[in-house]
């Protein structure tokens, strides 16, 4: 099912070249944050670009019943009226995000150090993601969570009244909690300070600068130790989304699987917190350029320029991961016409994301003829060389985007077509996938079309 509708079963055919101008949404994690970090500053925010997915929507939504005003000005042009650090009012309804771990986990934190009460749900995908990753942290500032078994939505959160600043050291790679942290001790007096072992996305240290907050990341022994001056008026600013990696993957992978494509993919960030997909694709061969690069909003910017390639199996380096973390789905596609293995470890988060991508992707893969190894760290895709895959095979996407466009490009290139059950999904972070990809020449068929 799709995370507010009925089932879109979806058929991908082996297509002739793609080619032309793919203009992919704008990034899905700069999205959620601009909404939430406007909705915490004194005054207008004003946003250009922002991706109109669900997921987003839903973390727009949530800043409404905290009361912002939030106002869509049409053509990707928003307005945020926030209400300042501490300023939350108590929402008076179920605040449901969707299908969205980043809105939920970020919002969490932004309230929990308010004296107001809130209750979280999202879907069925959502609702079976652990929060405890969030939760635990969020518990040494005073706040109290009370939840389903596991740590799971729907979960109510009492915000601290007295915040007692804290030292957290994340123990997985992961942003979302990372980010949860730094926005608890927003509305803290004194230092909050996270440390990460391993890098990951840092669009809330880079934003959270930009809104006027003092934040200092320093590499250490210990990893990155960043340090959060509480209680800052964050200033209003004016935002231009850069468009998304994560979505501008599927069209360079496309480009590069289907025999004669030539895909240009303009104005993707490369901040190297979110790029190692694009690395890694080099490494594997790819003849994937990077054309006009420039610096846009203080990030590094390229148009990236895919051209069908034989691509050979590589061994991604597993501290390369959390910069990537989004794109192995549609990197085991790429791999599965490659020549030889690719070999991906120190990936266990993917298991606990919109679903098992592990498990979701190396079943789908099977039903197409693809041979993949796993274990709970670890995906082998065994390569079959340029249009060497045979596909036909149906393959479940399980409230999952990812998966469901990942299955959605395998079929291009493979000689049956390959099905999906679900691509419902697709619209929380780029809705206007199917098109995108069908103005490049994909055939792609709904069940009922
Ligand atoms: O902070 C963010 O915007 C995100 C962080 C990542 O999640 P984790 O922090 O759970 O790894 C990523 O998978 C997600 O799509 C977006
Ligand atoms: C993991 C993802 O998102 P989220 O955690 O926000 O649901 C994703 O977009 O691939």
């Amino acid at each position: 099912m799709s995370s507010h509708g009925t089932p879109i079963p979806m058929s991908s055919h082996k297509s002739g070249p793609l080619t032309g101008v793919a203009n992919v949404p704008g990034d899905k994690s700069i999205s959620h944050r601009s909404l939430i970090f406007g909705a915490m500053a004194v005054g207008e925010t004003q946003i250009t670009g922002l991706l109109e997915g669900e997921d987003v929507l839903d973390t727009a939504k949530a800043m409404r019943q905290f009361g912002a005003e939030v106002t869509d000005l049409g053509s990707g042009e928003w307005s945020v009226h926030g209400v300042g650090v501490g300023g939350f009012a108590e929402p008076d309804q179920v605040i449901d995000c969707g299908n969205s771990g980043t809105g939920v986990r970020l919002i969490m934190g932004a309230m929990a150090t308010s004296p107001i009460a809130a209750t979280f749900t999202g879907d069925a995908s959502l609702n079976k993601r652990p929060m405890g990753r969030v939760t635990d942290p969020l518990a040494l500032f005073g706040c109290q969570t009370y939840g389903r078994s596991g740590g799971r939505l729907p979960l109510t959160l009492i915000g601290a009244a007295e915040p007692v600043p804290t030292r957290y050291t994340v123990p997985m790679p992961s942003a979302q909690v990372k980010s949860a942290v730094l926005l608890a001790g927003l509305n803290t007096p004194g230092e909050t300070v996270v440390i990460e072992q391993e890098a990951t996305r840092d669009h809330t240290e880079r934003m959270l600068t930009g809104f006027g907050a003092s934040i200092k990341t320093e590499e250490t022994k210990e990893g990155r130790v960043i340090t959060l001056q509480g209680l800052p008026e964050l200033v209003p600013q004016t935002i231009t989304v850069p468009r998304d990696p994560s979505s501008a993957a599927f069209p360079v992978a496309v480009g590069l699987i289907v025999d004669g494509s030539d895909v240009l993919v303009p104005g993707i960030g490369l901040n190297p917190t979110r790029s190692g997909l694009f690395t890694t694709l080099r490494e594997m061969g790819a003849d994937l350029t990077y054309e006009n690069e420039r610096i846009e909003g203080g990030e590094p910017v390229a148009d990236l320029r895919a051209r069908f390639s034989t691509l050979k199996g590589i061994e991604v380096p597993p501290e390369r991961a959390a910069s990537m973390i989004d794109e192995y789905p549609i990197l085991s596609v790429v791999a599965s016409f490659a020549e030889g293995k690719t070999i991906m470890r120190g990936v266990k988060e993917l298991r606990v994301k919109e679903s098992d991508r592990i498990d979701a992707m190396a079943r789908g893969l099977e039903a197409c003829g693809v041979e993949v190894e796993e274990d709970e760290d670890t995906m082998i895709v065994h390569g079959m060389g340029p249009g060497g895959v045979p596909g036909g095979g149906t393959c479940a996407t399980h409230l999952d985007h990812r998966i469901a466009m990942s299955f959605i490009c395998l079929g291009l290139a493979c000689k049956n077509p390959v099905k999906i059950d679900d691509g419902g999904p697709i619209a929380t972070s780029f809705p206007i996938f199917e098109k995108l990809m069908k103005d490049l020449g994909a055939t792609i068929l709904r069940a009922n079309s």
